[in-house]
């Protein structure tokens, strides 16, 4: 509370002397000019003429500099305001209140990445103490500024290639590069933050006794010969081609979770997740879904790799947010699929992308990717029997609200304003995603 008043009472402050500087600088350059006219009317004699002399060489363009100096330092001034107002706690939705026995303090690696901070929402919601670890690479601080300065939420800027030292009573590991373009850009870097990355999250369980939920990927079937894919298969992964090193390293932190847990005795969960979009996607994120809707909402061709008659399989984020969080809570420690099993060819999918954005953006078939898996439905049997999940938002629902956030963002984007939410914004749009 009292950091509220204090920014605030900043704010007015500089909101004052932005006004007192306005009012001294209209005064010189009214000075100035009455100076100026005075010497004027009296220019017809030679007298008079001498003084509009001295006045100009003693005040040499001082009303224009003055004018330049301050509109400066109003900017300088209203971009101090505009940090301020980021850093002013703002209302928080009314959380709910856990007692010290059901609290849990949950560390969410990548809690501020597309799928974390829905996740992190989810959590704060329920009353529990949030730590999210992120090193920013493809987060961002405006995914979880909603919740910056409440008294159940952390947000620590640190790369999970290095250990990390706290208390906690569940860990969601999800710190990883998820879209082919990002985690392709640093293979090594990729390879790193599920092996290494991942043991430092085990270790840290083994440690401090929390149950860890590892997020894996249906990559790890790569280009599958089983289809619709169940737990139980095994995959059809190249380990030397350009998806391996997010592919092998997902496998890897499979393998490296059920050692721990035998060996060690550590607590984990495994989620094999399937494709998902929603809001907060990244705007250059490269998948499918942000690429097309982009695409369709500029009226630009939209990109089909190669024939476009490999599929996917859509969910949407609460869907995999509710799965995530009946995983914790359970008792099953097998890997299970979370998906959406409604399976679309890519070309039957940029039609509807198409249809559903009003316009009517051309095709363009470009090279093919790569190792790109032909075809990708879930088997969610498991999820069903062990977790009484199953995805409840219909693709077009879902699709729908995707496209609302990035007409907004390409909105924010065109005023430069993509960075900067005001704080009634930042609390209400962001949570309304989940709803
Ligand atoms: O502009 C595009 C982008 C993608 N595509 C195609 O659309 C399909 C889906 O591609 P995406 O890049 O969205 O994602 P992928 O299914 O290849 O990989 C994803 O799989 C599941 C998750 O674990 C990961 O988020 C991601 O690796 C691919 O066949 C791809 O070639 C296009 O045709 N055009």
């Amino acid at each position: 509370m009292e950091m509220v008043i204090g920014a605030r009472n900043v704010k007015q402050l500089l909101v004052l002397l932005i006004s007192g500087f306005v009012v001294l600088c209209l005064y010189r350059s009214w000075a100035y000019t009455e100076k100026v006219s005075y010497s004027y009317h009296d220019d017809k004699s030679g007298k008079v003429y001498n003084a509009v002399e001295q006045t100009m060489s003693q005040y040499p363009d001082t009303g224009s500099e003055n004018l330049q100096g301050a509109q400066r330092q109003i900017k300088e001034l209203e971009k101090k305001i505009k940090d301020l107002e980021k850093r002013i706690p703002q209302r928080y939705p009314d959380v709910k209140y856990l007692n010290y026995r059901s609290r849990k303090r949950i560390l969410v690696t990548g809690g501020a990445g597309f799928v974390g901070s829905h996740l992190v929402d989810r959590l704060m919601m329920a009353g529990h103490e949030v730590i999210v670890a992120d090193n920013f690479f493809t987060g961002r601080k405006q995914n979880v500024d909603h919740w910056i300065g409440h008294e159940n939420f952390e947000l620590i800027h640190h790369d999970i290639v290095n250990p990390l030292y706290i208390e906690v009573d569940e860990i969601y590991h999800l710190a990883s590069p998820a879209s082919p373009p990002h985690y392709m850009y640093n293979p090594v870097k990729t390879i790193k933050t599920n092996t290494v990355g991942t043991i430092n999250m085990l270790g840290l369980a083994k440690r401090v006794g929390a149950r860890v939920l590892i997020a894996s990927t249906s990559e790890v079937y790569g280009d599958p010969e089983v289809h619709p894919q169940p737990e139980s298969y095994w995959g059809h992964v190249n380990p030397i081609g350009p998806r391996a090193c997010y592919d092998e390293g997902k496998r890897v932190a499979e393998t490296l979770s059920y050692a721990y847990a035998k060996q060690e005795k550590v607590d984990v969960r495994v989620a094999r997740i399937f494709n998902t979009f929603g809001p907060r996607m990244h705007m250059n994120d490269g998948r499918v879904v942000s690429n097309f809707i982009l695409q369709a909402l500029k009226n630009e061709p939209i990109t089909i790799y190669g024939h476009g008659k490999q599929t996917r399989s859509f969910q949407y984020v609460s869907d995999l947010v509710d799965g995530l969080i009946a995983l914790m809570a359970s008792n099953y420690t097998l890997p299970v699929n979370l998906g959406n099993p409604t399976e679309h060819t890519i070309e039957e999918f940029a039609s509807m992308i198409n249809q559903l954005v009003g316009k009517s953006s051309t095709i363009k078939q470009v090279a093919a990717v790569e190792d790109d898996p032909q075809r990708r439905k879930p088997d969610i049997s498991r999820a069903k029997k062990y977790l009484g999940w199953e995805p409840k938002v219909p693709l077009m629902a879902g699709l729908r609200k995707t496209v609302l956030y990035f007409e907004k963002e390409i909105q924010r984007a065109t005023q430069e304003q993509r960075n900067f939410y005001r704080p009634e914004e930042r609390t209400f749009s962001s949570l309304q995603d989940l709803k």
